[in-house]
């Protein structure tokens, strides 16, 4: 029998299971008895992740007696946007789907987001479970709701807050993620300890090796981690109305790398490392970390192979794209600085043009 962990993500509307091992993508239809879940299912993903996964996991839930149809989309963050949700919705429509059916998303956060965005608009919403495959997935995006896609000016820009049912992670999974997937998504780790938890930045910096041999232990440890923390923070904040937006630490500036790079260039934790990077140059230049703790951050991002350089944009191009970050009240720049190593805070910026200027000139 495979090892499993339940974690609960504790909302006022519903709470949901989170469901963290090794092996246990055949158990979704065992876990999901007695919950009320639509028998009739259309199974989202691409067609990397579909060859790898999709079979293993619609046969449990078909021998279980669900019917599961398999609806499959092109790969890539360049596919994350308005085009494909309508081929999805299309596929729905096409075949009957009724308010009594559910969606699977199964794959990266492009597909969590996607059938995510499809699950809460079809029919004015209906039921979905995430099963991510991508590190960035299983410690970031299959958790706390945010769904949506990618507008050609800027990330995220059309979407919805609307939860799953669960989550099930099959740390398995990462055996066949690319590696520079895998440093992508170490990305979002780090955040967490920067952002969140000292010691758990620490643990990274002392595991570095393990973690990138992929040792089993390691990386459940920080896949549950990682999930209790970002579900610590939607509990409390579900919409984003405050806390939530630390979760956008390196984010203004991530975001504005892939517009400007064409979607998918530049991988997502790629450019969230740049942004992390930037983050704190910033927060030091503010007094709120010293340059030792930068180097820190930049220093570990790097041990998981992560750059931190970003590509040469112009400053008014830069800067016009992070105008448009979500977090941005009355024209005015908000980031989210990092205090120390393990706490952070958000500042409205006075004169944001010359403070890129000074920093990305460094
Ligand atoms: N909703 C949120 O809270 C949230 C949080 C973080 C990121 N995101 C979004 O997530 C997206 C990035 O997600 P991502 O990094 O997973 O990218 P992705 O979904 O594009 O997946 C990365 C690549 O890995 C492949 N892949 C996935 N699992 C695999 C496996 N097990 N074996 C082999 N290949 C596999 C995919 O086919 C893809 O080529 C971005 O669009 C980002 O905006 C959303
Ligand atoms: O869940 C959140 O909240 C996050 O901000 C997590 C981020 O890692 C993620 O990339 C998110 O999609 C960015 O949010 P957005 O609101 O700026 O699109
Ligand atoms: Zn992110």
């Amino acid at each position: 029998m495979s090892v499993m962990t339940e974690l609960q993500v504790g909302l006022d509307t519903r709470s949901y299971p989170i469901w963290i091992g090794a092996g246990i993508l055949e158990r979704l239809a065992e876990l999901l008895d007695g919950r009320d879940f639509p028998r009739r299912l259309a199974l989202v993903s691409n067609p990397v992740v579909a060859d790898l996964y999709a079979e293993r996991l619609g046969a449990g839930l078909e021998a279980a007696g669900y019917r599961v149809e398999r609806i499959i989309v092109p790969e890539g963050e360049e596919h994350k946007n308005l085009d494909t949700y309508r081929r999805i919705m299309t596929s729905l429509i096409e075949s009957g789907f009724d308010r009594r059916s559910g969606l699977i998303a199964l794959g990266g956060g492009v597909i969590g987001d996607l059938t995510g965005f499809v699950a809460a608009t079809y029919l004015r919403g209906i039921p979905f479970l995430q099963v991510p495959t991508s590190l960035l997935a299983q410690v970031d995006s299959s958790v706390g709701g945010k769904t949506g896609v990618n507008h050609p000016l800027g990330k995220n820009l059309i979407g919805a807050f609307y939860q799953p049912r669960g989550v099930l992670i099959d740390v398995d999974t990462l055996k066949t993620l690319p590696e520079r997937e895998f440093h992508a998504g170490m990305a979002e780790v780090v955040k967490y300890g920067v952002i969140r938890d000292r010691a758990f930045f620490d643990w990274l910096d002392d595991s570095w090796q393990r973690i990138l041999r992929h040792d089993r232990e390691a990386l459940v440890h920080l896949v549950e981690k990682s999930c209790q923390t970002k579900a610590n923070i939607v509990e409390s904040d579900e919409k984003e109305k405050g806390l939530r937006a630390i979760l956008n630490y390196g984010h203004t500036f991530g975001h504005a790398v892939e517009t400007l790079a064409g979607y998918g260039e530049v991988r997502h934790g790629e450019a969230v490392a740049m942004g992390m990077k930037v983050a704190a140059e910033i927060a030091h230049r503010k007094g709120c970390c010293s340059a030792d703790e930068v180097r820190a951050v930049c220093d570990l991002l790097q041990k998981f192979r992560l750059p931190v350089a970003p590509p040469e944009f112009a400053l008014d191009e830069l800067m016009a794209a992070m105008l448009r970050d979500k977090k941005v009240q009355d024209g005015r720049l908000r980031l989210v600085l990092n205090v120390g190593i393990g706490d952070c805070r958000i500042d409205e910026i006075d004169d944001p043009r010359s403070l890129f200027a000074a920093v990305l000139s460094h």
